[in-house]
């Protein structure tokens, strides 16, 4: 007999272990390299449980045994670890089977619901339990079935009839039998469930249900099997997601694409999880080398930098070592460097420009031109679709623009941004957006000469391009990107979701050459807030329409949560002085948190800068979330609703969520001058409640004085307390 074994662990399994004692997770720990090293080594006692099944028990320690799935001549999965009395005393309370929807391995612990202690957060002030009345009666089991919930557990189903119950059963039940029982108990019709949770983890494959070797492998199986990862769980230095994907997420990770690819879905369902281990799943199928073959980019520095520490808690040192992290403008500057291209030009903020183009004007006396208008004309139409000479301006689309130009104007438009321009170098200035059309123009250059049979053959700089936060991206972005790598299979992958927009960039990718039709996707689990909090942010969006990146339109449909929590919290206040005493007052009611679990949301710097003075008046630390971040990980974090895309609290406070501020009073002046501007702005500031909106985990307070935002809908304005 050989002497190694194959063992891999359950996800299911990792939750137990982490409720158990340091020295007993150390035990664990040690009786897996013992396993795998022999396991017949006679100190583990390992031993089929009752007759012919595979489920098998070996010693962890005295009190302890783990139970073991025996899938192949050496291979194992650890799916318990149990008390040694709660093994022994009832062998039939376990089940194991192949699930026939997603092929993959599911382990039950069959106990009855009301033994264990319910592990998930129920709010304090959770609604009556409803009359006995089974709550899945209206499904026959074949339609459960049908929509993948897990078959031994069905009497378990049947016998629920509060929520308390149902919340127990859930805890310890396989993720599809989650999922599909949560959606369904939230009201979800069944249709929408099969179509929304149960299609997308479908196995590729028709399943045979007693192929234990090939269900093993599928990601509807999560397993984890590297040494290191399972270190790193003993050694509760790691985090789930590094670890266990969602089988959606993993499909996802692992599919081999034609072309480009995209994730959508809404806020917190793992869409950075899922670009970042998609690059660690590229870097593995990489030839060695020193080289950077992986593009990883997002919008801005501060996501980048997040990027940059998550991925090394991913894969290490080697991982990043393959990879290149960089925001979007940083990398169009560095190609514009590289290149001598930008001469000693220093880079100014894109909302300068309209400010710059009326200081143009009024210098070189051009009058009957709004600056407002050319600059959003050059920065939309002619930077944004990086157009290079005047022909390509008169054959230009120009969506979303408003007003329709003459030909002469065409003309005379192209003429002033030429000046514009040597105007600005005169000034040693340029853009951010110039600098991202100069560069995808030299990389399109670069990529043309690549194709010629001609001495200097340029290579792609990239092998493959993963993208984070693929909303804010311009035109020019886009561009540079697609020439940076050549077209082929796994060139592309973006993840991002448009209902979180919030700078003013709108594309059709496939007139940028990035096509992504047939190969675009929607994740809708979020693992980040409470169903209570989702269902409140999802109301703030309600009658806008957002797009799918190429031209269609996309939703939230099926977007859910798991988690539960309290009601998040609406108060308006007469003044803005009083509603400052309204934020003092809910931190106090949150134990005064200095631990950087709590932030504060306001529409503008000023308004920060107030609340930061309004709490330390009260004896507490505060501080401003800058454009790296928070100053400093401890205190309240304060900061403007742009700071907050990639951030995660524990308990939010949005305030000064009033008509006026939220959307911005300026741009009423578009309302009727520029009907299609005031849209886009309208929904841009909408967009940026969204994001402010799902990012706490837990908790949710909004507040606001005078009169509220009319994006609070009146059942939210309802809700305040008297
Ligand atoms: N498979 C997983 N297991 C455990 N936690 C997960 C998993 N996937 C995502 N998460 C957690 O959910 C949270 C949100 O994930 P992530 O930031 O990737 O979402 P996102 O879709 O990019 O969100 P947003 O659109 O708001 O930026 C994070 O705390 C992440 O760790």
């Amino acid at each position: 007999m050989g002497t190694g074994a194959n063992l891999r662990m359950l996800d299911r399994a990792d939750k137990e272990v982490m409720k158990l004692n340091r020295a007993d997770i150390g035990a664990v720990y040690e009786f897996m390299h013992k396993f795998r090293h022999n396991p017949e080594n006679p100190g583990l006692d390992l031993k089929p449980l009752g007759g012919d099944s595979r489920l098998m028990s070996a010693r962890v320690k005295r009190d302890y045994r783990a139970l073991l799935l025996h899938i192949a001549d050496r291979d194992y999965l650890l799916v318990s670890v149990k008390h040694r009395s709660e093994v022994y005393d009832d062998l039939s309370r376990y089940a194991y089977r192949i699930n026939r929807v997603t092929g993959g391995i599911e382990v039950v612990d069959l106990a009855p619901v009301g033994d264990s202690i319910v592990g998930r957060v129920v709010p304090p002030d959770a609604e009556p339990e409803p009359a006995q009345k089974a709550i899945f009666d209206t499904y026959t089991d074949a339609q459960l079935l049908e929509l993948g919930v897990s078959e031994p557990l069905l009497p378990q189903i049947r016998e629920l009839t509060t929520e308390a119950e149902l919340l127990e059963l859930l805890d310890r039940a396989p993720q599809l039998t989650t999922d599909v029982l949560f959606a369904l108990y939230d009201g979800t019709p069944y249709a929408d469930v099969l179509q929304q949770v149960t299609e997308p983890v479908r196995a590729d494959e028709p399943v045979d249900p007693e192929d234990f070797e090939a269900a093993v492998q599928r990601p509807a199986t999560q397993v984890t099997s590297d040494d290191e990862a399972l270190q790193a769980i003993i050694g509760e230095a790691f985090e789930r997601w590094q670890i266990f994907l969602h089988p959606t997420q993993r499909k996802l990770v692992e599919k081999k694409y034609k072309g480009p690819a995209r994730v959508g879905g809404g806020p917190g369902t793992g869409k950075t999880i899922v670009a970042l281990h998609r690059v660690a799943h590229l870097a593995r199928q990489l030839p060695s080398g020193s080289d950077k073959p992986i593009l990883l980019t997002t919008f801005n520095r501060n996501l980048a930098a997040d990027l940059r520490t998550r991925l090394l808690a991913l894969g290490g040192q080697e991982l990043v070592a393959r990879v290149d992290i960089v925001n979007i403008d940083r990398l169009a500057s560095r190609v514009v460097t590289e290149a001598k291209a930008g001469g000693s030009r220093r880079v100014v903020d894109d909302n300068r420009v309209p400010d710059l183009w009326g200081e143009f004007l009024l210098e070189t006396g051009e009058p009957g031109w709004d600056a407002e208008f050319l600059a959003a004309e050059w920065t939309q139409v002619i930077l944004g679709q990086v157009l290079n000479s005047r022909t390509e301006y008169f054959k230009a689309r120009r969506p979303n623009r408003g007003r329709s130009l003459t030909r002469i104007e065409r003309d005379q438009i192209w003429q002033l941004t030429e000046r514009f321009n040597h105007w600005l170098e005169a000034r040693g200035m340029w853009t951010w957006r110039q600098v991202a059309q100069r560069a995808a123009r030299l990389e399109m250059d670069r990529a043309a000469a690549g194709g010629e049979t001609s001495g200097a053959f340029h290579r792609p700089r990239y092998r493959h391009v993963v993208v984070d936060e693929a909303q804010d991206l311009s035109a020019a972005h886009w561009k540079m990107l697609r020439a940076m790598v050549a077209p082929g299979p796994d060139d592309m992958f973006l993840t991002g979701d448009t209902h979180q927009r919030i700078y003013d960039n709108h594309v059709t990718l496939s007139s940028l050459g990035v096509n992504i039709r047939g190969r675009s996707s929607r994740l809708t689990l979020s693992y980040r807030t409470t169903r209570q909090i989702l269902a409140d942010a999802l109301q703030m969006m309600t009658g806008e329409v957002y797009d799918d990146l190429d031209g269609g339109e996309e939703d939230l449909a099926g977007y859910r949560s798991l988690l539960r929590g309290g009601r998040p919290v609406f108060r308006g206040a007469a003044t803005w002085a009083q509603e400052r005493d309204l934020i003092a007052e809910q931190v106090r009611t949150w134990g005064n948190p200095t631990d950087g679990s709590l932030a504060v949301c306001v529409p503008t710097r000023e308004l920060a800068a107030e609340v930061i003075n309004r709490l330390t008046a009260d004896g507490l630390t505060a501080v401003e979330i800058g454009p790296d971040g928070p100053q400093q990980p401890d205190g309240i974090h304060v900061g403007t609703m742009h700071r907050f895309k990639g951030l995660e609290y524990q308990r939010m406070i949005i305030a000064a969520v009033s008509d006026g501020l939220v959307p911005r009073q300026m741009i009423h002046r578009y309302r009727d001058s520029d009907p299609k501007r005031y849209q886009r702005e309208r929904q841009r500031d909408r967009s940026l409640l969204f994001v402010a909106a799902t990012r706490p985990r837990d908790e949710l307070a909004v507040f606001w004085h005078g009169t509220p935002s009319p994006f609070l809908t009146s059942r939210l304005v309802q809700r305040q307390l008297p």
